[in-house]
């Protein structure tokens, strides 16, 4: 790998367009009620059919929180009436009933993810209720075998919770920092201090966690690129495996509780170029591999390794390393991927309770692939996670003559040639290491449903 980031200021600015962020395609904004629980039970029904049973994974989805980060995009109900999370750990339940019923015996839990909101809002008991529920109702893969990860707020923990965490089988963690600096914490109303952090990224260590991930931000109110350098100094003294680096999308028309950030308090777009190329500069010279769009991750780790050996993956919690597990959603706005459909729950957790206190599943909306969709999902999964496209190869899985089929997406792309971000062949394109910042860039062509939704003007900018 080269030792200097390539990562050029005016293509930055050239290719700073809107554009969907491919942790699925068709991306949700295609996802109709057409799609309904009925074809959902459908879905689940082929796929325990397939000759060889695809192992599960698992998505809950945990919408509480304490208090709100003023920047916060997230489905999420901030509330301090801890029976709010009682009812839904309890209408979680009735969701496992209805979903277990549905799916052959022979598919064990190979994944688990809770995610939110703060999964850590729920105590220790209640975490430990969540998990049985689901090992009393799915066949458990064997500990060696299993990816347990959890999304973890450090303020809401501490070093026995950790362990905690470890006992009942997790090993992954994912915690929020955002940033360190005193006065961005302020701004953002998130007062988390760097030796707490520290602490729990020390104890899950210890307890033998595989990989920890620590997410941060750049483009918060107030952040400069010297803040943002301190706050690196304190994450390199954690050495997390992983680390995401978000772009802040502020869009307050969307998202009313990011009115409380002023826009005079945001950096200028060109700060905000000067803090991702400074942070990612940094992260090179640390040693972070770039994985792709907003990933970053240590050599050793799975997600690294993955990035070398072509096998890495792309899916709705970003990057992954394994293919070919069913998605089962489980919880509030949690999207499902059975096969060749997609699945979403409706959005809030009354919607949820509701439907399945009636005995429904409470699918709000999906899609089911078409030839067309399958055939895109490949190339852009190709550009998004390999940044290399072979056309012998999509040809022999979807029986089309590459050249032709995209001509007008190959076209498109030609003024990305010429700025050297990929190399266009007969047999294949490549993305340059110039390019590998502009993943989206590329992969937006073949997206078929782009020209509508663009118009929309629904999707966060590339930087
Ligand atoms: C972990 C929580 C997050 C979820 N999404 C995001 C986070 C941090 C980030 C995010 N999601 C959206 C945007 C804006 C535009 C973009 O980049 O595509 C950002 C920064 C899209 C979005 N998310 C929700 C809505 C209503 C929208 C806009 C409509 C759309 O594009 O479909 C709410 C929402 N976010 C998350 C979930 C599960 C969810 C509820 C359905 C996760
Ligand atoms: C799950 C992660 O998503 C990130 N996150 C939350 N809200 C936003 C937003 N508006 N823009 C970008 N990233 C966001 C935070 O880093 C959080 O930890
Ligand atoms: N809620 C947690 C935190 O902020 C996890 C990331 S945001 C969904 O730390
Ligand atoms: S960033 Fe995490 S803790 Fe903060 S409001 Fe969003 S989900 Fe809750």
């Amino acid at each position: 790998m080269a030792d200097r980031l390539l990562l050029d200021r005016t293509l930055l600015r050239r290719y700073d367009v809107t554009g969907p962020r491919y942790t699925s395609y068709p991306t949700a904004a295609q996802f109709t009620e057409t799609f309904d629980a009925e074809r959902y039970r459908e879905r689940v029904a082929w796929s325990n059919d397939d000759p060889i049973p695809r192992p599960l994974s698992l998505y809950v989805h945990v919408p509480f929180c304490r208090t709100v980060c003023f920047y916060c995009a997230c489905n999420k109900v901030i509330t301090a009436n801890y029976r709010r999370a009682t009812d839904y750990l309890a209408r979680l339940i009735d969701e496992l009933d209805l979903q277990a019923a549905l799916f052959a015996d022979d598919r064990p839990v190979e994944q688990l993810h809770l995610g939110g909101g703060t999964p850590t809002y729920l105590t220790d008991e209640d975490l430990a209720s969540l998990i049985d529920a689901i090992a009393r109702r799915f066949p458990m893969a064997p500990p060696a075998e299993r990816e347990f990860s959890i999304e973890v707020d450090p303020r809401t923990v501490d070093r026995e919770r950790i362990r905690h965490l470890a006992a009942l089988g997790f090993n992954r963690l994912s915690l929020g920092v955002q940033d360190f600096d005193a006065d961005v914490q302020k701004a953002i109303n998130r007062m988390q201090g760097v030796e707490a952090t520290a602490d729990i990224v020390e104890e899950a260590r210890r307890q033998g966690f595989r990989s920890i991930n620590l997410d941060l931000m750049y483009g918060l109110p107030l952040q400069t690129p010297e803040r943002l350098s301190r706050t690196l100094d304190a994450v390199m003294t954690m050495r997390p495996d992983r680390i995401a680096l978000y772009n802040y999308a502020h869009m307050p028309q969307m998202f009313r509780i990011q009115r409380q950030i002023p826009d005079a308090s945001l950096p200028e777009a060109e700060t905000k170029l000067t803090l991702l190329v400074e942070a990612m500069e940094r992260l090179s010279r640390e040693g972070y591999r770039y994985i792709g769009m907003d990933h970053f991750a240590l050599p050793g780790d799975e997600l690294a390794e993955a990035a070398d050996n072509g096998t890495l993956h792309r899916n709705f919690q970003g990057y992954a390393t394994r293919p070919d597990l069913d998605l089962i959603g489980l919880g509030a706005s949690s999207i499902g991927q059975i096969g060749d459909s997609f699945s979403q729950n409706v959005r809030d957790p009354e919607g949820h309770a509701a439907a399945v206190r009636a005995g429904e599943l409470p699918v709000w909306r999906g899609v089911e692939l078409t030839a067309d969709d399958r055939l895109r999902r490949d190339v852009i999964q190709a550009v998004m996670c390999r940044g290399q496209v072979d056309y012998a190869a999509i040809e022999a899985r979807h029986t089309i003559d590459f050249v032709d089929y995209f001509r007008d997406a190959l076209a498109e792309l030609e003024p990305l040639v010429a700025d050297g971000l990929l190399t266009m062949g007969r047999a294949s394109l490549q993305v340059t290491e110039k390019g590998r910042f502009f993943l989206r860039n590329v992969a937006m062509p073949f997206d078929a449903y782009l020209a509508a939704s663009r118009a929309e003007r629904r999707y966060s900018r590339v930087i």
